[in-house]
This record gives structure tokens, sequence and C-alpha cells, in this order.
């Protein structure tokens, strides 16, 4: 070959990345293609990393660890700050059923930040089938629902409201049933609702605020930012039974709407930012006081 085509040719490679770099730092859109693309790899590197190490022990609830260890640093890469509101509402003596608003694939960075020792979450039947993450969920002790058959997935829940009492085991639930980045929340699916009333557990609400301020699908826009998760007070169960589910599925669907408006209202203006680690993010706001920060469990 020509030289000078050769040598041509390899300063086109290396204007490559360098070009990528650019679209990178100036259109948010590719930006937003690279950031959800690099969270979903994530998640597929280190499931293929560490379900060998979770395998070693087995099906087990102790291998949440692995997984809340393998989340937890995306907000760092992310820039993403995590403001726990109310967090000691979580540290109850027994297991108990948590329920969530459901926004993004993003709340599994919050539902790392918070979810307590010995709780598993309920999840879609269709993640077991995403070759290593499916396998490290299921070693995880992740609980699969197939939501297109509601007698099956009744009993799986049946099954677990026993084993939640027998091995002391929370449950984290998603009552919306699938992600919705509305403003407000879906109607609540009754599943989790049925399980506290099983398992004579309370419930604990967590609200997530909304991801508009950094993070918006149809805007193809993710930033760095602000997240609050606040704990709600928890609700007893004790002495219910199924006839008093529908209400108590509105109550608190009623109580976590009510701390959604209301954190969708206080914007995040007046906190600090963190520096995301993949490059700049339009942070809005200038630095200032920590607020309320009650800083995660344990
Ligand atoms: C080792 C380290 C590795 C590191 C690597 C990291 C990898 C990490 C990667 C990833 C982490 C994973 C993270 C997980 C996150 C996943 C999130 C999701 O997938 S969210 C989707 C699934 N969640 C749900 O769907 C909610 C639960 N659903 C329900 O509870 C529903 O209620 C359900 C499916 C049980 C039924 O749904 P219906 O669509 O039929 O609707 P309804 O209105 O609730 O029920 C209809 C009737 O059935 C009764 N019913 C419902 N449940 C009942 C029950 N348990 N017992 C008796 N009756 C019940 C109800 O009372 C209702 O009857 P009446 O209208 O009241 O007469
Ligand atoms: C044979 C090997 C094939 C391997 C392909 C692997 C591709 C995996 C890509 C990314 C893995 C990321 C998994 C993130 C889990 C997110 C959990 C989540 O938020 O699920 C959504 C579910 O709650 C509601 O679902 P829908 O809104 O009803 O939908």
């Amino acid at each position: 070959m020509d030289p000078l085509l050769l040598l041509l040719l390899l300063h086109g490679l290396l204007l490559l990345p360098l070009a990528a770099l650019l679209l990178y730092r100036h259109s948010p859109p590719f930006q937003f293609l690279c950031k959800v693309a690099f969270f979903n790899c994530w998640i597929v590197a280190l499931a293929t990393l560490l379900s060998p190490v979770a395998a070693l022990r087995g099906r087990s609830v102790e291998n949440m660890r692995l997984l809340r260890a393998a989340l937890l640093p995306l907000k760092h890469l992310y820039g993403i700050r995590m403001r726990v509101r109310d967090s000691e509402l979580l540290r109850l003596p027994g297991p108990f059923v948590i329920v969530c608003n459901h926004q993004a694939s993003l709340d599994l960075m919050g539902m790392v930040e918070v979810i307590p020792e010995r709780c598993v979450p309920i999840a879609k039947r269709e993640l077991l089938y995403l070759g290593t993450v499916g396998w490290a969920c299921w070693l995880s002790g992740i609980i699969f629902i197939d939501r297109c058959r509601r007698d099956a997935a009744i009993e799986v829940i049946a099954r677990t409201a026993s084993a939640m009492r027998q091995e002391n085991l929370s449950v984290w639930v998603f009552p919306e049933g699938t992600r919705n980045p509305g403003k407000s929340m879906l109607p609540f699916k009754r599943g989790a609702f049925h399980l506290a009333v099983q398992a004579q557990v309370p419930i604990v609400p967590i609200v997530i605020s909304p991801y508009w301020d950094f993070f918006s699908p149809e805007e193809k826009r993710f930033t760095s930012g602000t997240c609050t998760i606040r704990v709600l007070p928890r609700v007893e169960t004790l002495g219910l039974s199924p006839k008093d589910v529908p209400k108590l599925t509105e109550s608190v669907r009623q109580a976590m709407a009510e701390a959604l408006a209301e954190m969708s209202m206080s914007d995040h203006r007046d906190q600090d930012m963190e520096q995301p680690l993949l490059g700049p993010g339009e942070d809005r706001g200038s630095p200032q006081g920590q607020g309320d920060t009650a800083r995660s469990r344990k």
C-alpha cells in the first residue's frame, strides 16, 4: 500500500476517538446514548464478574450485598448525588414490605442506596433471560413473577409471604408493576399489599424524586444532578385481612403521591452537585448546604 495513504488512514483512526469525545462533550443526545449504554454494560460486566463469586455461596439473599456493591459506584460515575431522608424509618425489628415508585432502570441506583439487609426485590420474569444478569439476579434471591399469569404470580406471593416470616426476609416491590416516567404514579397493583397482609408485616413506602432535572429519555438528556429518596412512616397490617387490601393499597398510594408531589415542587437548585467521573454534566445551581440529608442506613 502507498505509505502516504497508510499515514492518512492512521491519522483518520486517531481522529475518530477525538471526534467521539468532542461529540460527547457537545451533543446531549450522544451523551445520553453513551451514558445509557454504559449503564447497561456496567450491569452486564459486573454480573458476569460477580456471579461466579455469588455461585460459590449458592442462591442466597446474602448475595444482595454483592449486587449492592456492584451498583453503588454508578452514582459517582454519573455524578448523581443521593440524599436520603428519614432512613431511620427502615430500622424495624422484623421483616417488612417496601413499596417504591418506579420511573426507570435508574431506580436501581436509588434502591441500592437504601435497601436494608436481608431484603430482595420482586422482578419481572423476563430479567431471568438476560444471560449473566439473570443468573446474578437469581443467585441474589430475587423473586421472579410472571406478570401475564396472575394465578402463578399470586402463588409466588403466597410462598414469599411464608418465607418472609420463616427466614426474616424483607421484600422490595414496585407496585406500579412497570416503569413509569410520567409525573404521577400509575394505579398500584395489589400484590405487594396482599403480601404484607398475608405475612402480617408492616409496609414501608419509599418515594424517589422525579429525575427530570437530569434524566429524560424523551429529550435524550442525561446530566449530573441530585436525587432525593424519602422513606415514609410504616403502615401496620396486623389484623388486616384480604378484604382490607383495596383500602390499604389506596391509602399507601395516596401518601406516596402526596410525598411525590411535594418532592416534585422543591427543585434541586440549592444543592451542590457531584462532579461526574464520566465527564461533564450540565450543572445547575451553585454549591450550597447539605440540606436535611440523613445518609443511608446501617
Ligand atoms: C451477584 C451480583 C451481581 C451484580 C450485578 C447487578 C445486576 C442487577 C440487575 C438488576 C437488579 C434487579 C432489580 C429488580 C427490579 C425489577 C423491577 C421490576 O421488574 S418491576 C415489575 C415487576 N413487579 C410487579 O409487577 C409488581 C408486583 N405485581 C403485582 O403485585 C401484581 O399485583 C400481580 C402480578 C400479582 C397481579 O397483577 P394484575 O395485573 O393481575 O393486577 P392487580 O390489580 O394487582 O390484581 C388483580 C386482582 O388479583 C388480586 N390479587 C393480586 N395479588 C394477589 C395475591 N397475592 N393474593 C390474592 N389476590 C391477589 C387483586 O386483589 C385483584 O383482585 P380485586 O380487583 O381486588 O378483586
Ligand atoms: C444470552 C445473553 C443475552 C444477554 C443480553 C444482556 C443485555 C442486558 C442489558 C442490560 C441489563 C440491564 C438490566 C437492568 C435491569 C433493570 C430493572 C428494571 O428496571 O426493569 C424494568 C422492569 O422493572 C419493568 O419493566 P417494564 O417497564 O414493564 O418493561
